[in-house]
């Protein structure tokens, strides 16, 4: 194939655990998660990965998965670029809520709508919100977005539509220079991007879950389409599940 580009989701993080709405919340890696941010190395080791250029989101999360991945396979030094559009989508006033809070909040029939659509948004996350101070006033947004476009909620949609432009903008550039790329981010963002190469409908995209901490690997032709779609890496255990 003509191109090559490794993407992996962040490990589990604190509040997957407990099952929150976490979106813009900067959650770390639970330690279940930086296992997984260790084995996703390891197997990127195995099958001799190197890369010239990293790119990843502003939160925590993803920054832990890429640092241990790159500490894996002996790259800790090498350039990463960080950028608010690799996000994970913004959950809104549903942040941090728990499933049993969000249907006692908003009824489970609301819960099943939210579900089952991409672009049905959650509720806007309001000034008076316990995490609207941390999460707007936080300074890793110095780069964007700016306050005025800042999202106070996100559908599946609008986090697509804020993704592909870094796809397309940044990391299609850097595959033509002829670099090799790895993306670590989160289940939404990079469902925008995997609907893009695969030219998946809204209904497939929803009903992929990327599984975390696990690496794939798109092949791409020189029109960038997809000659391998999501090869995962790792032991067979792993992968199999
Ligand atoms: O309420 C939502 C929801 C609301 C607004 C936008 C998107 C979603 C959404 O994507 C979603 C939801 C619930 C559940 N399952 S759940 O009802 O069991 C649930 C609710 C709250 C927190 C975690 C849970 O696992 C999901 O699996 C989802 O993918």
């Amino acid at each position: 194939s003509t191109y090559k580009i490794v993407m992996v989701r962040h490990g589990e993080s604190e509040w997957n655990q407990k099952n929150l709405f976490c979106g813009w919340f900067d959650a770390n890696l639970s330690p279940k998660g930086e296992e997984e941010a260790v084995s996703a190395g390891k197997a990127l080791k195995e099958a001799g990965y190197t890369f010239d250029v990293a790119h990843t989101s502003v939160l925590t999360r993803a920054q832990k998965t890429l640092g241990a991945i790159l500490n894996g396979i002996g790259q800790a030094d090498l350039p990463v670029e960080k950028s608010w559009r690799l996000n994970e989508r913004h959950y809104g006033g549903l942040t941090g809520l728990n499933k049993s809070e969000t249907a006692a909040k908003y009824g489970e029939d609301q819960v099943q709508i939210w579900r089952r659509s991409f672009d049905i948004p959650p509720p806007p996350m309001e000034a008076d919100h316990p995490y609207y101070e941390t999460i707007v006033k936080d300074a890793r947004y110095a780069n964007g977005p700016s306050q005025d476009e800042f999202p106070k909620f996100e559908s599946l949609k609008l986090t697509i539509q804020r993704t592909l432009p870094y796809w397309n903008d940044v990391i299609i550039p850097q595959l033509k220079a002829g670099k090799k790329i790895i993306i670590a981010a989160h289940g939404n963002s990079l469902r925008g991007i995997v609907k893009h190469l695969d030219n998946m409908s809204d209904e497939a995209i929803m009903g992929l879950n990327l599984p975390t901490g696990i690496p794939f690997v798109y092949e791409l032709d020189k029109d960038f389409k997809p000659v391998v779609s999501m090869k995962f890496l790792g032991d067979e255990e792993t992968v199999r599940k």
